[in-house]
């Protein structure tokens, strides 16, 4: 039932980490109603998968159905691992719902896609698929029916490096270290996110092989030869942090270019000092500092990998589709301390 004129919308995916956080923010939108919640088998609360949500919110999860949710919503939140993702979304469409894909399976083209994942059972929809970074394609996700929400280290790279894409000497290696708090995995336990593994240690993982590589290549118009990135997992919850690396040679104020770039991103804060995660945990910011010396400019990103990297931006990503003001419902008070 649609509540007063609210919009009715769904999470498909509501056990994991980025399904609890797209709740949080559903369950206290001003214009969403959150009708409809699922996992793979249903038959239980949303307060029993999260007890955090006791007394605030005690829905009853459903075991996940297309024709139930096209009954119900207008748009539908997939926060489902790659290669699930895709079953999803044609029949969605098809029944004209609206989807916000979290997974990855419609941020690359076809053949890029199947390199670094599987095979693509939904070829016609990568064709009008919109890549839902709002700094970048604003314009053209209010009128999207399927957003492919990026990934996070994608996010926080490519904000970096948006600004001074055009300083950058060509054909240069773009150099990217990045460091991800544990809740990146996912709710799944494994042997490399085991807290003996995790705790007073940091690794790094798939060094320069990562499938992030060509989701930021892609979308910043560059090889995947140039993009030299290599993810860490560090002994934290959730957060993100980028340090990247370019060469560029034409004069120019770094910190100006950034701010003039930014200045109508609500979402993107320019930061004269060098980032954290924490003075982003749980906000949709992204936080980015400069630094130049002679050739080299380092750029430092900061995002939460939950929020930024995955659900406030899925939300602010379905406000836009649905005509709101991308701030909805949107926290902006980190958890600090
Ligand atoms: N964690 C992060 O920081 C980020 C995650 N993402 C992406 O978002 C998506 C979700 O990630 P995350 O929340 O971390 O993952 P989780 O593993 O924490 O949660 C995914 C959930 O999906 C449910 N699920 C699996 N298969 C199905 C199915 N066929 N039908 C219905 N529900 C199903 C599972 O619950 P159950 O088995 O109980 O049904 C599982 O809990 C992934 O694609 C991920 O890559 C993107 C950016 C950042
Ligand atoms: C710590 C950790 O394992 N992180 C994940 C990134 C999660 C993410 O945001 O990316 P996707 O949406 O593309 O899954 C990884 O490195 O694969």
């Amino acid at each position: 039932m649609e509540q007063n004129s609210k919009i009715n919308v769904g999470v498909v995916g509501a056990t994991g980490y980025t399904g609890l956080e797209l709740v949080k923010m559903l369950v206290k939108h001003p214009y969403f109603h959150l009708a409809y919640i699922a996992n793979s088998e249903g038959g239980t609360t949303i307060n029993k998968l999260h007890p955090s949500l006791n007394g605030v919110c005690e829905d009853e999860v459903q075991k996940a159905d297309i024709d139930a949710m096209a009954a119900t919503c207008k748009l539908v939140f997939l926060a489902l691992p790659h290669k699930t993702a895709m079953a999803y979304v044609k029949p969605l469409l098809e029944k004209d719902v609206k989807v916000v894909d979290l997974s990855a399976d419609y941020r690359l083209p076809q053949d890029i896609y199947e390199e670094f994942y599987c095979p693509h059972t939904d070829r016609a929809n990568l064709e009008h698929v919109v890549y839902g970074l709002p700094e970048l394609n604003r314009e053209a996700i209010k009128s999207a029916k399927l957003v492919a929400n990026p990934g996070c280290f994608p996010t926080s790279a490519i904000l970096g490096l948006l600004p001074f894409m055009d300083k950058r000497i060509p054909n240069t290696p773009i150099i990217i270290d990045a460091k991800t708090g544990v809740s990146g995995a996912g709710k799944k336990l494994s042997e490399v996110t085991h807290f003996v593994n995790v705790n007073d240690n940091l690794f790094a993982y798939n060094p320069l092989l990562h499938r992030h590589a060509p989701e930021i290549a892609n979308k910043l118009d560059v090889s995947f030869d140039e993009v030299n990135f290599v993810p860490h997992l560090v002994p934290v919850t959730r957060g993100m942090i980028s340090s990247i690396y370019i060469q560029v040679d034409e004069e120019f104020n770094a910190m100006k270019v950034l701010q003039e770039f930014y200045k109508h991103d609500i979402h993107v804060r320019v930061s004269d000092m060098p980032v954290n995660m924490k003075n982003v945990a749980g906000t949709n910011f992204c936080d980015i500092y400069v630094k130049r010396k002679g050739n080299m400019l380092f750029i430092s990103s900061s995002i939460d990998n939950l929020m930024r990297g995955a659900s406030a931006q899925a939300v602010v990503n379905a406000n836009l589709m649905m005509g709101f003001d991308e701030t909805m419902a949107i926290p902006d008070i980190a958890y600090v301390p």
